[in-house]
């Protein structure tokens, strides 16, 4: 059995080095002897899980494979509904929930906001709470299972059939998550491109009594953005799918343009969007450039 043979050539190994450690007997013992013990544990270990391996019946086995394996993957519960989605993507403070707000006042979306459903749960008192809470203090993301539950479970709960998801995906583990559960491409992927100036003074003056509004969960913020959130812009922007927005420009300029991206283009046969409306590598690299 290749274990057995492993332990062998380990043991080996260790009276190799104790015959090598004795010219140096008084400097090295000391040593030899704490290697020694680690080994005994270890061996041991090994030992334990081959007698577990060989001897336990397969339901054993079944039961220790999975407490030490990763989480199974999350399965959907949207069921039948495939919703039409456009992910909205931004810095933190470019201006999202307010632009949202105004799409759906004009266009008929559901609005909905990954940050507001975490911020929700948190004071829903559940189990997740602490963990979102600590998470959202540190400027981290939170682990896909958690939010695309909550995002599936909002989606199910209104009759609409088409969303803006704001602030999601904010990684590629969210990303790639959510297209394997719910099976859903967003129809395409709005993106707030604003300089990391303007949006510290926006975040520092939005009063909203956020716990992550302060200067150095902002800082913490935009890193994870630039180092987290721009590939996935770049995964869609590869795709086609990114619409870029110059989200520096009063709220009301930046809602023509946004507006502009909603109304159908009468042209008969609904073909693609404006040329300057899809971002080209190099302008989402300059624009990364400007949020460092
Ligand atoms: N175009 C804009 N110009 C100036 N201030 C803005 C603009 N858009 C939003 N704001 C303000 O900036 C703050 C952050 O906007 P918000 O929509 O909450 O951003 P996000 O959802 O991207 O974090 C809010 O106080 C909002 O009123
Ligand atoms: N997909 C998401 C969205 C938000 N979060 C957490 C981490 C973010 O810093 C906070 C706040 O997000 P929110 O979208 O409300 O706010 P900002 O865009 O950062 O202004 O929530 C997350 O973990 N995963």
């Amino acid at each position: 059995m290749v274990s057995k043979r492993i332990v062998k050539v380990l043991l080996k190994l260790l009276r190799v080095l104790v015959e090598n450690s004795n010219r140096h007997v008084h400097t090295q013992f000391s040593q030899i002897l704490h290697l020694h013990s680690v080994f005994i544990q270890f061996s041991t270990l090994f030992l334990q899980f081959e007698f577990i391996y060989t001897n336990c019946s397969v339901n054993s086995w079944g039961l220790l494979k999975r407490l030490t394996s990763p989480p199974k993957a999350i399965e959907s519960t949207l069921g039948q509904k495939k919703p039409k989605v456009v992910f909205v993507l931004g810095g933190p403070g470019s201006g999202k929930g307010t632009q949202c707000a105004n799409i759906v006042e004009h266009f008929g979306y559901t609005h909905l906001s990954a940050g507001d459903l975490l911020r929700a749960e948190i004071k829903s008192g559940s189990e997740n709470g602490t963990m979102i809470q600590n998470m959202i203090k540190e400027g981290k993301i939170v682990p896909s299972e958690v939010t695309i539950k909550l995002l599936e479970k909002a989606i199910l709960e209104n009759e609409n059939d088409k969303f803006l998801i704001d602030g999601f995906p904010r990684n590629e583990e969210n990303r790639a998550a959510f297209e394997a559960v719910t099976g859903i491409v967003p129809e395409f992927v709005l993106f707030f491109d604003c300089p990391e100036e303007e949006m510290e003074k926006r975040l520092l003056g939005r009063n909203q009594g956020r716990e992550d509004d302060n200067i150095d969960t902002i800082r913490k913020r935009f890193k994870v953005f630039l180092e987290s959130s721009l590939p996935v812009i770049e995964h869609y922007n590869s795709k086609g799918k990114v619409r870029k927005i110059d989200a520096a420009k009063p709220v009301g300029e930046v809602f023509e343009a946004v507006k502009a991206l909603f109304t159908p283009v009468k042209r008969g046969g609904g073909g693609p969007l404006p040329r300057g409306f899809y971002v080209t590598v190099t302008s989402l690299i300059s624009s990364s450039t400007e949020f460092g």
